[in-house]
């Protein structure tokens, strides 16, 4: 199933002209404050009829203007998850779970509850009430919710920015579940880098009520003239595998057969995981460096090249592993004669990767 998202609409002074495609997992909306993000998760989720758009799955059409289709918001079959949870007070988690279920029609293939419960780890909170329940708690909850209303998308708007870091840290790994294990597909809209990289499938970047990139996550995160939250948020994307945790508290893993060490990461060996590499800590030389007390040396070929206005430089490498990018200063790459076709070593410390830009895939 892949959902097709065609939609113009002008408001006075602003204009949004995007189409993009959002095929099964989680397809990330990104792009920085005032770019259309929230204006466009309306007109899918029917809260703003757009001048003109089309918005379908195969079938399965929500808005379609120029053949007069507008379903109601009620009737497009969509999850929602809020930045607040937006549970109901009165009724207990059992409750506001059942609540979803009722919505769903009665013929509609619906997630099983206790599968939903045991995903989402809401097993001991049934019978409490919104008021007894952390944030990171209301927000597993309305998950469930969300899921059990059998819908056909869920969106979800900045679901983690009203959580402090511990409970982000808490909620992202059921959205990484979700994404593997549930067939629906979810429109996430996310001003984080760290969330952008360990969740999305699908990333489409925003700017100025345009879409300016769009593609497999590892290939927008990986683009060096991209740049959606700014210098300091460009970072690639690898994926990995655990081989096995060393005694002095180190994690080995392997991506395209070279080895990266990494502070201890809590997951077995065999599992697989994304990491985001930081552009601002990756370090290239020429030569192999040697003597050198960082563990992680990642040889590869230099693919492009962009020289910012500024001081500095984002260089694309592709490695064995997968596309490191480097922020490193103009006046180092003109110095090493760095070039499109050179190769060259990346080198990241191992206490650089933060455990927040580290996500399991189920
Ligand atoms: N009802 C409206 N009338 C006029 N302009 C609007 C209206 N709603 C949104 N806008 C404008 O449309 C632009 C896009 O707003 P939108 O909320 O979609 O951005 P966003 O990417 O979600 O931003 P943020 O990340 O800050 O939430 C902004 O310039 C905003 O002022």
């Amino acid at each position: 199933m892949m959902l097709e998202v065609a939609v113009k609409h002008a408001f006075k002074g602003f204009s949004l002209d995007v189409a993009f495609k959002a095929p099964p997992g989680v397809t990330v909306l990104s792009g920085r404050s005032g770019s259309g993000k929230t204006t466009l998760v309306n007109a899918v989720a029917g809260l703003l009829m757009p001048d003109q758009g089309c918005i379908a799955s195969g079938d399965w059409v929500l808005l379609d203007t120029a053949k007069g289709v507008r379903l109601r918001p009620h009737k497009r079959r969509l999850g929602y998850v809020f930045q607040e949870g937006r549970l109901f007070p009165h009724l207990t988690v059992r409750q506001n779970l059942a609540y979803g279920a009722w919505f769903a029609p009665k013929d509609a293939l619906r997630e099983d509850t206790a599968r939903v419960v045991e995903m989402l780890g809401i097993g001991p909170l049934l019978d409490r009430r919104p008021a007894a329940l952390s944030g990171g708690e209301k927000q597993r909850v309305a998950i469930g919710r969300a899921l059990l209303s059998a819908p056909r998308l869920i969106l979800a708007d900045e679901p983690l920015a009203a959580l402090d870091e511990a409970r982000k840290a808490e909620i992202l790994p059921y959205f990484e579940r979700l994404r593997d294990e549930v067939s629906v597909p979810i429109l996430y809209v996310s001003h984080s880098a760290s969330e952008v990289a360990r969740l999305a499938t699908t990333v489409v970047v925003l700017d100025a009520g345009r879409v300016v990139a769009q593609g497999p996550a590892a290939d927008v995160l990986g683009d060096p003239h991209l740049r959606p939250g700014g210098a300091r948020d460009v970072g690639a994307v690898l994926t990995a595998r655990v081989l096995r945790h060393h005694e002095d508290g180190l994690t080995e893993l392997q991506a395209g057969g070279l080895s990266l060490f990494l502070p201890q990461v809590a997951a077995a060996p065999g599992s697989s995981l994304r990491i985001r590499i930081a552009a601002h800590d990756v370090i290239l030389s020429c030569e192999r460096p040697q003597g050198l007390s960082a563990l992680n040396i990642l040889p590869g070929t230099i693919a492009e090249m962009r020289a910012g206005d500024g001081p500095g430089a984002i260089v694309a490498l592709d490695t064995a592993a997968g596309r490191v990018l480097a922020r490193i200063t103009r006046r180092s790459a003109t110095a090493m004669a760095l070039a499109p076709g050179m190769r060259v070593h990346a080198v990241i410390k191992s206490v650089a990767v933060a455990a927040f830009d580290i996500g399991l895939v189920f």
